[in-house]
């Protein structure tokens, strides 16, 4: 009898609820967009209770969609947006202040202060693998119990929780029952040594963190806990749990080292499998936990930019150029060729490998022939030429990566994807199902259920949709690339 996957995607702007067979065909799919909050020039929050609303909104509503019951329901996965940090009061389940997300820059004087020590630098770099930046829950955590009223006493008194989303799902799935994250998770706090997979004790002191707040550290397929019978009738086990990034890896089966795979949604996160050791990287690219699974843990190499979709918003929201994201990919097929036109799009200043909070945007090379088609063809292209920017700083810390799966919504536009073959000089493979985010988290779930029982087994499931090979010379990409360059440096505020 075939068995199901229910796999939760807690996305930055959106819950979804995704059944799997065990095949890993999508039979229902729910979703649910939830507010963003700004209260402040550069602070981004979501409230604790949206979030969870979203969530038990789209795990019923899956249900309506497909001919399955929760009776039919092997095993549930989960998967989160990173870094985003939550605090709660342990006997009430409230939070007591938003969830400070991922893209919140409120910490960056703390942030710079910390790194003006080169020893804390490199500490922190070697223990955790990343750099000192707000995107990391550390200072998030630090900022809540400083600024909240009692809050230090309370966590002091171990009357407080702090987790990462998947974490405070867990909490709140199993009525309250499991404080557990995963190790995907953990290693985006800036609290965890990635090589003995503890929490660090002088980081905690650092960031003024009582370790009674932290939860228990588990590989990504473990028993979670059981969903708590009052939600869906039944006590499903959560047996799969990892970052998104994270779970993307696995879900594009990237588990030999040198596979990588990028995925275009909000932002774009390149990971590299670099097997069993993590590669402290010296071109400002974050060493991180790939998956963990028997103890044993694989390691990523990770790049992150922070504008890739959202640069499609801002073409459709902000400049109002264009009416929906799928309508760039004609847009950019009309747009003269080597046009001159390139779009940076610092608008929160820059990620990996730059990490500049302080660098803004600009659109460079206009003329008077410069249409919209232009404008947004260079949209487009700056996700691209940021994704090259990743491969030269892998390549400069002695990784290049063998091949490229993609995935997100933006993998959907073929435009895009030819051009990146092209700039990268390399093949970029698009997966059949490129929901990889949900299926990494149901594989890790099957794993854990013994519906799977193997690596092999599941990277014998992907199948490539399509393979975009460069057509480019090498001149003309040296070329472009080199103008890109030139806008980059227009544009850094140092
Ligand atoms: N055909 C397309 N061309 C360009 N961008 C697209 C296309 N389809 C979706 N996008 C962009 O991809 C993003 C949505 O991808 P998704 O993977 O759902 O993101 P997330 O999980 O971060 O919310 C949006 O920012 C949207 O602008
Ligand atoms: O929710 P997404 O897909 O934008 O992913 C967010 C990342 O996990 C942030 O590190």
């Amino acid at each position: 009898m075939m068995r199901y996957i229910l796999a939760i995607d807690q996305g930055t702007t959106s819950s979804r609820s995704i059944i799997f067979s065990e095949s890993g065909e999508i039979m229902a799919i729910a979703q649910k967009e939830f507010a963003q909050s700004y209260p402040q020039d550069g602070w981004v929050e979501h409230s604790a209770d949206d979030i969870w609303h979203s969530v038990l909104e789209t795990l019923q509503k899956v249900f309506e969609k497909c001919a399955l019951t929760p009776a039919g329901i092997t095993s549930i996965g989960i998967t989160n947006q990173r870094e985003t940090t939550l605090i709660w009061n342990k006997s009430t389940g409230k939070a007591i202040y938003p969830a400070i997300v991922w893209q919140d820059r409120r910490t960056a004087e703390q942030c710079r202060q910390l790194s003006a020590d080169p020893e804390r630098v490199d500490y922190v770099k070697k223990t955790t693998g990343l750099l000192i930046d707000p995107y990391f829950s550390a200072t998030k955590v630090n900022w809540i119990l400083n600024n909240v009223e009692g809050a230090k006493a309370a966590a002091e008194n171990g009357e407080l929780l702090f987790g990462t989303v998947d974490c405070y799902l867990i909490w709140r799935l199993t009525g309250g029952q499991q404080h557990v994250t995963d190790a995907t998770n953990a290693s985006r706090t800036m609290l965890f040594n990635i090589h003995s997979q503890q929490w660090d004790k002088k980081l905690l002191d650092l960031f003024a963190i009582p370790e009674c707040m932290l939860p228990e550290v588990k590989d990504c397929a473990a028993d979670f806990g059981q969903l708590d019978t009052a939600l869906l009738g039944r006590a499903i086990p959560i047996q799969g749990v990892a970052g998104d990034q994270q779970a993307a890896l696995i879900g594009q089966t990237c588990f030999e080292k040198g596979m990588a795979k990028s995925t275009y949604g909000t932002g774009c996160f390149m990971i590299l499998n670099t097997g069993d050791e993590p590669l402290v990287s010296e071109n400002r690219l974050l060493a991180t936990v790939a998956y963990r699974l028997n103890g044993k843990v694989t390691y990523g190499l990770e790049g992150s930019i922070f504008m890739a979709g959202a640069t499609v918003q801002w073409l459709r929201d902000g400049l109002k150029l264009i009416d929906n994201a799928e309508e760039t990919e004609a847009l950019a097929q009309r747009a003269r060729r080597n046009n001159g036109v390139f779009l940076v799009p610092a608008f929160t200043g820059l990620g990996a490998p730059y990490w500049d909070p302080d660098a803004r945007g600009a659109i460079l090379g206009l003329t008077r022939d410069t249409g919209i088609s232009e404008i947004v063809a260079a949209g487009l292209q700056s996700v691209c030429y940021q994704t090259k920017d990743l491969q030269k700083a892998m390549e400069s810390d002695g990784a290049r990566p063998c091949t490229l799966r993609v995935d997100g919504g933006m993998a959907n536009n073929d435009w895009v994807m030819g051009f990146l073959a092209d700039i990268l000089g390399a093949q970029v493979q698009r997966p059949v199902i490129t929901e990889t985010t949900a299926l990494g988290a149901a594989y890790l779930a099957g794993l854990q259920a013994g519906i799977y029982t193997s690596l092999a087994e599941l990277a014998g499931k992907w199948q490539v949709e399509r393979t975009f090979t460069p057509r480019m010379t090498k001149a003309q990409r040296n070329e472009a690339y080199c103008n890109w360059k030139e806008a980059v440096s227009r544009i850094r505020s140092h």
